[in-house]
């Protein structure tokens, strides 16, 4: 069994991280469904209320809420799978809801690129679907992510990757990142020369 999540700022990889993860077959929980659920639930906008639905949730029912929503699905796909991506996670404190419930098999990846690159590459996102972003700029998502306590979070990473050079290298490095299993925090300064490596607790 192996659990792996990911974290790391808005236009970072996260998305390409799942998309590499479905290709190999593994299940996809994303955090963001979660939230866009409850969104619906409560009659608002999931493109446009999603930001504020998952503070609400968080505010209503503490900061583990999301993350303890997503656990059964997470064991659900595991009756039928060996490995599940978690994807986006935003807090330490939910760090600890997965590391309580998952204990060594639960590998927490740290997607990092810089601001500017970021922003580049979800401008041209939003072209590529012919939608914006909703209007929030990515400073402010920045702040709201980091308000969550998303820095600690990606302190806490096993395993980061910096996704600074193409596509291909980046999905790359994340199969084999997947493909490792759970040893991958122990052993990922053998998986590649630069730029995937190890954080000691
Ligand atoms: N190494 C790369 N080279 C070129 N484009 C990239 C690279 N990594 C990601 N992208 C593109 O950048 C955009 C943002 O990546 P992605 O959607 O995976 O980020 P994310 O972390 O899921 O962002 P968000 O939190 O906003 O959903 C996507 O269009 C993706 O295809």
């Amino acid at each position: 069994m192996h659990v792996i999540g990911t974290v790391g700022l808005p236009g970072s990889g996260k998305g390409e991280a799942a998309t590499v993860a479905r290709e190999e077959g593994i299940p996809v929980v994303t955090m963001g469904d979660v939230v866009r659920q409850e969104t619906a639930d409560r009659g608002l906008d999931p493109s446009k209320d999603h930001g504020t639905v998952a503070q609400a949730l968080r505010e209503e029912n503490g900061p583990t809420a999301i993350a303890e929503r997503s656990l059964p699905m997470i064991e659900d796909r595991l009756e039928n799978h060996d490995a599940v991506v978690v994807d986006g996670i935003r807090s330490d404190t939910e760090v600890d809801v997965f590391e309580e419930r998952f204990d060594e098999a639960f590998t927490l990846v740290s997607i990092e690129a810089p601001f500017d690159l970021r922003a580049e590459r979800i401008d041209a996102r939003g072209r590529d679907a012919g939608e914006n972003d909703g209007g929030e700029a990515l400073a402010d998502r920045d702040e709201r992510e980091r308000g969550f306590g998303m820095d600690d979070a990606m302190e806490r990473a096993d395993v980061v990757v910096e996704n600074t050079d193409t596509l291909e290298a980046f999905h790359d490095r994340i199969r084999k990142v997947i493909r490792e299993g759970p040893s991958v925090a122990s052993e990922s300064d053998q998986l590649d020369d630069e730029p995937t490596e190890a954080r000691q607790p």
